[in-house]
């Protein structure tokens, strides 16, 4: 961690209540080939525990995964605040309605993905998405995505990802979902860690005195980086002491 990540993170750590908000594919979890193979980094479930533990401080697991799917892959289990879907499972399950409309959408999307192959269509609570991380041209993985994206009902919301593409029912994001926790706990201040695209909601929504931590390379709005999960470990075991634990 750079010294001035170090002093930040001292910084906020002082305050309460304190909101630990965090990404999970690519942030607390490697990125590979298989979604449901995505287990957390070694190290994290301590992490973790150990924050959700110490006084004045709430963890929460925002990530693009609806929450079911969430909970099942990492494993993860504690006192933590579960947001899925990029934000529109913040209360629980999505109605029957958003359901419908979704799986209308993967009707349509299922015979373009399956003309490419090592593309894949994972429908999910709020969308449908479109791996193709295992495309074996890049070129025509992109191509792919470009088609689905320029196609779409333009009523869709666009989340683009690490090679994915979804398209979403809902217009609910990472932003909101940070600022709906923000006012329903009343923290005095907020740690967001995110590596995607729709991670940088997060780092928009966070006000002064957050704290916004990018994970590995990219622009971003965030004012901190670190280089993968393995240093995401190092620093929640680093905030873990400063809060305490
Ligand atoms: O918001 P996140 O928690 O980062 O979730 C974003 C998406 O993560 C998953 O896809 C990504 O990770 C996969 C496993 O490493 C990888 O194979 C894929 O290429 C990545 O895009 C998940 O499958 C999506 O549903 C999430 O939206």
């Amino acid at each position: 961690m750079t010294p001035d990540l170090s002093a930040a993170l001292a910084e906020v750590a002082a305050r309460r209540p304190l909101l630990v908000a965090s990404d999970y594919d690519g942030v607390l979890a490697e990125l590979v080939d298989d979604p449901s193979a995505a287990v957390p980094a070694r190290g994290v479930a301590e992490a973790l525990g150990r924050l959700a533990a110490a006084d004045g401080v709430i963890v929460a697991l925002v990530s693009g995964r609806g929450v079911a799917d969430l909970q099942r892959t990492s494993g993860l289990i504690g006192p933590y605040r579960w947001v899925g879907s990029h934000g529109a499972e913040f209360d629980g399950p999505l109605t029957g309605e958003l359901a419908d409309r979704r799986d209308a959408l993967a009707r349509a999307l299922a015979p373009v993905v399956a003309e490419v192959a090592g593309a894949r269509l994972e429908v999910k609570p709020a969308s449908v998405a479109v791996h193709v991380r295992q495309v074996p041209d890049a070129q025509v993985g992109a191509a792919l995505l470009e088609r689905v994206a320029t196609t779409a009902d333009p009523s869709l919301t666009h989340k683009p990802g690490k090679n994915v593409l979804e398209l979403a029912v809902t217009d609910a994001d990472k932003g909101s979902a940070l600022r709906r926790l923000r006012t329903e706990l009343g923290v005095a201040a907020a740690i967001y860690l995110g590596d995607d695209v729709t991670d940088e909601d997060g780092f928009r929504a966070l006000e002064p005195g957050d704290l916004g931590i990018k994970v590995g390379d990219g622009e971003t709005a965030a004012a901190h980086r670190v280089a993968d999960p393995a240093a995401v470990v190092v620093l929640l075991e680093e905030l873990a002491g400063l809060v305490g634990r």
